[in-house]
């Protein structure tokens, strides 16, 4: 029986430290993700990577050496499979560090496909992840064995029911007194330029928070944007303000909302927790709790469960 492959597409994070500096330069070199004049794109990721590198070590360094993004990626493929069955087949393919694209293909190349089916770990489309994923297998997929079969893109799901219902539950069982703390939404940070040629992040991110928010009457929140890299403009409010704004403010309880990440790594152990968290302490704030990302909570493997039935259904990869 042919199978429907399903392959889960990630970033990808550094799995020693001596991997820091070139998943830097993988990560620099995309022009999707920072748009130098592509006859100096390379040696520029070169040299940024290699400048960076030292500040970005310290992150993984304080992580144990290594991001957990593979495995977690991994464990969520796992588990989607378990839910799919046999019909389908389940793998990893990252964009920055392995297993890359185009491993994850070679691997798939050995089974019999009905088609495959690209489903980004992340749930506001933006081009310079969703993107950048679907570029970079458009770039690889025709050089596979695999080039004929039908392919479906998954785009986006931030107001899919089920990742809404997730991100409530995950909530709800973190955070039983929930009505008492203040809500902090963190989203990774974008450049304005992006956003202002048609990028929908920021529409999808802010869309997301607000039907998440339909279910925490009275509770007061922000939504604001970490991780910004280099010099231009990125998008506004910065997390680390508006939880120093708030806890100058009076607040004395606020819960942490990684809202763009479905698993852990350097921006939410490192920065909320460790830099953010120390920093909150720092100005006396009571109770600083960060939610954990969703990565195998059973609802958020539903949604995903969901997302590639109905494009087999629809694309006809599976008879109805
Ligand atoms: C240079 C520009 C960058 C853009 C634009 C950008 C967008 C973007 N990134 C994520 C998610 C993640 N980014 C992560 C690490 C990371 N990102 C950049 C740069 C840009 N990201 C760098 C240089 C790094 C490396 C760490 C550092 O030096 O700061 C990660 C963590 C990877 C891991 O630890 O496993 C994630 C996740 C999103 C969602 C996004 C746009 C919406
Ligand atoms: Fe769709
Ligand atoms: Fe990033």
């Amino acid at each position: 029986m042919r199978k429907v492959g399903v392959l889960l597409l990630n970033m990808g994070g550094p799995d020693s430290l001596e991997a820091v500096q070139p998943f830097l330069y993988n990560l620099f070199s995309d022009h999707d993700i920072i748009a130098i004049p592509r006859l100096i794109q390379k040696p520029v990721a070169w040299i940024i990577s290699h400048v960076r590198a030292k500040k970005t070590m310290t992150y993984y360094r304080y992580m144990g050496g290594k991001s957990p993004q593979k495995e977690q990626t991994l464990e969520q493929a796992q588990k989607l499979q378990e839910v799919l069955g046999d019909g389908f087949l389940v793998k990893v393919g990252m964009r920055y560090w392995h297993p890359f694209i185009e491993e994850a293909l070679q691997e798939m190349e050995s089974y019999p496909l009905s088609g495959l089916i690209l489903l980004p770990m992340y749930p506001q489309y933006s081009r310079t992840t969703t993107g950048s994923s679907f570029n970079e297998f458009d770039r690889v997929f025709p050089k596979s064995q695999m080039s004929f079969l039908p392919v479906v893109k998954i785009q986006h799901y931030y107001d899919h029911p089920l990742y809404i219902q997730a991100m409530v539950e995950n909530i709800k069982e973190n955070l039983p007194n929930w009505q008492d703390y203040f809500f902090l939404f963190s989203a990774h940070s974008l450049p304005i330029s992006v956003i202002k040629k048609g990028d929908p992040y920021q529409f999808q991110t802010e869309r997301t928070v607000q039907l998440i928010m339909q279910h925490f009457p009275g509770v007061n929140y922000a939504l604001a944007y970490q991780s910004k890299v280099g010099p231009v403009k990125w998008l506004q409010p910065e997390t680390e303000k508006v939880l120093e704004d708030v806890i100058k403010r009076g607040v004395k309880k606020v819960a942490v909302i990684p809202v763009s990440f479905v698993n852990e790594h350097s921006e939410t152990l490192y920065e909320l927790d460790y830099q953010y968290g120390n920093m909150a302490r720092s100005l006396g704030v009571e109770d600083y709790v960060r939610i954990p990302t969703l990565r195998t909570h059973p609802t958020f493997v539903r949604c995903l469960a969901d997302l590639v039935l109905s494009h087999a259904l629809q694309h006809q990869l599976i008879g109805n």
